[in-house]
Order: C-alpha cells, then sequence, then structure tokens
C-alpha cells in the first residue's frame, strides 16, 4: 500500500467574481515510505495547492487523497511540514521553540525538552539551545525548522520551498544536511521548488506539472546514486543529462505560463 495517493484530484477554487478557478486537474500520484518526490512547475500552476490536498489543508473537487491508507479529511497523523517561511515563535527559545511540537502531542516536558535536545544536536546546533531566533542566521533558522519538523518522527514530510530564501551556498549545506537526516528515516518526502537543479539532487522521482492547470506532464526516475553530496552530483555528466531531458519537459510549461501570465496582465 502507497504511503500517499492522489487520485484523479482535482481542486477548484472560487474567484473573487464568483467564478471558479481549477488549480489542480486530475492528478494522480503515488508515494512510498522512503521515497524522495519533487514537484517542478512553473510559478503559479498549483504546485502548492497539490501539497495542500495531501496535507487535509484543502480538500479535493473531486477524487480522492489518501495517507496511510486513510481519506484525507484533516490534517493527517504522522505528517510534518517545511515551508519558506519558518514557523517558529520568536519569544521562545530554541529548546522551547523544537519542543513545543512534542508537548502538544501530549508528551510531558522533561521528555519532549530531551528529544529536542537530540534533534538539536543532530542539526548541528548544540550550544545554541538557549538562543532566541532573532540571534540566528538563516541556515541556522532552518536547521531548527529541521529540528521542529524531525523531532516528531514524521511519516510524510511536505515541504513548500523550504530553503529559497537561503543564500546558494547555505542553501547547499541545508540540502546536505536534509538528505543526511532523512536517510536515517523512512519517510516519504514530497519536496516542491522552483528548481531544476534542486529537484533533480535531491529526488528519487521529479513530477513535472503542466502550466495552469497543473496536470501532471511527466515523471522522471532519478538513478543517481546515494549517498549523494548536491555540491558534487550536479557536475557529473549523469547529472547533466537528466537535468536536460527535464528541462526539456519543464521548459515549455515555463513558456506557456509566461505567455498566459503575460496576456494577463497586458
Ligand atoms: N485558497 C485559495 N483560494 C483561491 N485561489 C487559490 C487558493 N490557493 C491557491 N489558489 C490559486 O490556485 C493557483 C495555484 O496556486 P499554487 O499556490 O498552488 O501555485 P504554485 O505552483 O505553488 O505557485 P508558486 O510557484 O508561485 O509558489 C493560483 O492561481 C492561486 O491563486
Amino acid at each position: 500500500m502507497s504511503l500517499v495517493v492522489l487520485d484523479h484530484a482535482t481542486k477548484r477554487f472560487m474567484t473573487s467574481s464568483g467564478g471558479l478557478h481549477t488549480a489542480v486537474s486530475e492528478v494522480s500520484l503515488t508515494v512510498e515510505a522512503g521515497e524522495f518526490v519533487a514537484v517542478v512547475g512553473p510559478t503559479g500552476c498549483g504546485k502548492s495547492t497539490t501539497l495542500s490536498l495531501i496535507s487535509g489543508l484543502e480538500p479535493p473537487s473531486e477524487g480522492t487523497a489518501t495517507v496511510a491508507g486513510k481519506p484525507v479529511t484533516g490534517i493527517p497523523d504522522g505528517v510534518g511540514y517545511m515551508f519558506q517561511t519558518d514557523a517558529m515563535l520568536p519569544w521562545r527559545t530554541v529548546l522551547g521553540n523544537v519542543a513545543a511540537g512534542p508537548m502538544w502531542r501530549g508528551v510531558a516536558k522533561d521528555k519532549a525538552r530531551d528529544q529536542a535536545r537530540e534533534w538539536i544536536e543532530r542539526v548541528g546546533l548544540k550550544g545554541f539551545e538557549n538562543y532566541y531566533m532573532h540571534q540566528l542566521s538563516g541556515g541556522m533558522r532552518k536547521r531548527v525548522a529541521l529540528a521542529q519538523t524531525l523531532v516528531n518522527n514524521p511519516s510524510i514530510l511536505l515541504m513548500d520551498e523550504p530553503f529559497s530564501a537561503l543564500d546558494v551556498q547555505t542553501r547547499a549545506l541545508m540540502q546536505n544536511e536534509l538528505l543526511n537526516l532523512w536517510s536515517d528515516t523512512n519517510a516519504a518526502v514530497v519536496f516542491v521548488t522552483h528548481d531544476l537543479e534542486e529537484a533533480i539532487t535531491l529526488a528519487d522521482r521529479v513530477v513535472v506539472m503542466t502550466a495552469s492547470p497543473a496536470r501532471i506532464k511527466d515523471v522522471f526516475t532519478i538513478n543517481l546514486p546515494r549517498p549523494r553530496n548536491v555540491e558534487e552530483i550536479r557536475m557529473t555528466p549523469e547529472f547533466i543529462a537528466i537535468y536536460s531531458e527535464v528541462w526539456q519537459s519543464l521548459s515549455s510549461e515555463v513558456e506557456i505560463a509566461r505567455t498566459t501570465g503575460a496576456n494577463r496582465v497586458a
């Protein structure tokens, strides 16, 4: 049984003028435990909406979304999120922020803090437990966000452009960090990104979505060996070959999105 199943899932939103806008159309996708799937597509095509169908934030208008064999009716158990903007409380320390999830799930305070300390160490922030968010760099904040998510032992990790605000070097560091941490788990990852290079370096499969409404155009299996070092792997001939193959598929959708976007504002 696949961990995540979208079966002909369609999502329509009411527009401000009272019409219907189809954001996602007839998407069928399965994700297995331990699999890393990246979703790429032109800006505004419906990638985040696809994640919302899995996370239960939005119900499908047609078709179904199933997680661990159960139809998604609200936020399913075992789902962790990481978005572009952090979800940390500025008045709490690193330790307080990371311990908040387990405490919210009913873990006793001391135990929650022990679990948080362990994850803070695993993401490389030992010694920073008592710092507040404004005292941390962008990369350190992302490490806190990773610890905050992984401390809950998610079986599914939904990531929506989590590293896009970082500078290039910090981004590569965090991508390697994510791969290292994920390799010790059996979590399924669905990772939305604009960045094709990021998608290929990280994923087992890359899903290319069409210009709006988002349909699945192509799915590419990425047979690059693991463990991967993201900075090294992108120099290899195998990477360059698969990049050019996926870009062939994606670039025409980017062009369509540009043209229709330009028409809309013309
Ligand atoms: N709650 C909502 N109500 C109305 N329209 C919505 C809602 N959420 C998304 N949309 C619309 O659905 C379309 C797809 O949006 P979505 O955020 O899923 O795209 P995306 O591919 O993730 O975009 P980006 O690449 O810019 O992050 C957009 O036209 C957006 O305006």
